[in-house]
């Protein structure tokens, strides 16, 4: 049996998301078309026949603009240090840029097995790929090179059986039935914020939160959830709103079936918006939101 843990790290946007949950099957990250949408290290957990691999998900190596960026940097880099292994995941489509430099000359120093995963690979010539590849191996030595399509879930099984071959061998870390080990509050404010970034395109920035403030199971047959949504403006909150209540509407509606879907009960979902001035710039407000600071 092989077990280990895996970091996947990339510029914003480059499909780390869509690639978990291809391996894992169920929707358990966020996926958005907008940057920088993954927040906290979500693990997910895979577990077959030749071991466990447990997923670190990190957030989109940038520069910092607020203090939750700065924190957002500091959890992509922190994750490297403790694994066995790390995804280096690019975009086919996009060229090599600063980004990319700016995770490489941190990569080097990585005592892991690192790969180069180009994703995307549905939109790109053999000759593009080809090129993309070339680059990226210029500026670094990867242990090895897997070009795949997270979204198409093509060679991401040839990633997985590389990924084995370089795991040690180790103990199941988790029960074969987790998929992520995540409270499932976590995972609930993650699906209603990824409604709100969805629904309200980019009328509403990054600067929301979502938070569960209370998660009731009534006998396993039906479940109360109250959330709040955060934005940082009364505009913002307007908008999250909508005339006559239309848009908290959908996206409570969007939210619950998804919920509904991962829970397997029916569910009662309870949805408020709130405003809270520069949360963003506030530790006290991102402690407790859940950012472990
Ligand atoms: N065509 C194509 N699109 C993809 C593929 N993988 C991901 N995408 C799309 O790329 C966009 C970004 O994907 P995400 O998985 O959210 O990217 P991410 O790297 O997790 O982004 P951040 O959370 O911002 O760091 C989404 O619109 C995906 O549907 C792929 O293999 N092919």
């Amino acid at each position: 049996m092989k077990s280990g843990f895996v970091s996947i790290v990339g510029r914003p946007n480059v499909g780390k998301s869509t690639l978990i949950n291809t391996i894992i099957g169920k929707k358990i990250t966020i996926v958005s078309e907008k940057p920088q949408t993954t927040r906290t290290c979500i693990q997910g957990i895979y577990t077959c026949a030749e071991g466990q691999i447990i997923f670190v998900d990190t957030p989109g190596i940038h520069k910092p603009k607020h203090l939750l960026g700065e924190y957002m940097v500091k959890v992509s880099t922190r994750s490297i240090e403790d694994v066995d292994l790390v995804y280096f995941v690019t975009d086919v489509t996009k060229p090599f840029g600063s980004g990319d430099q700016f995770i490489i000359e941190q990569l080097k120093n990585a005592v892991v097995p690192v790969f180069l995963v180009v994703n995307k690979i549905d939109l790109a010539t053999d000759e593009q790929i080809e090129e993309h590849i070339e680059k990226f191996t210029r500026e670094m030595l990867f242990t090895r090179v897997i070009p795949i399509s997270a979204y198409q879930n093509s060679n991401v099984d040839k990633l997985l059986e590389e990924t084995f071959a370089f795991l040690p061998e180790g103990p199941l870390y988790y029960p074969e039935e987790d998929l992520t080990d995540q409270p499932i509050s976590f995972i609930v404010s993650e699906l209603i914020r990824e409604k709100v970034l969805l629904l309200t395109r980019d009328e509403v920035p990054h600067s929301i939160a979502v938070e569960v403030e209370e998660f009731k199971n009534e006998q396993g047959r039906k479940s109360y959830i109250r959330a709040v949504i955060y934005t940082e403006r009364d505009s913002q909150k307007g908008i999250i709103i909508g005339r006559n209540g239309q848009m908290l509407k959908n996206i409570g509606e969007m939210a619950r079936k998804d919920i509904e879907l991962m829970l397997g009960m029916p569910v009662y979902l309870d949805l408020w918006v709130k405003v809270k001035k520069n949360w963003r710039d506030n530790e006290a407000n991102l402690r407790q939101l859940g950012f472990r600071l």
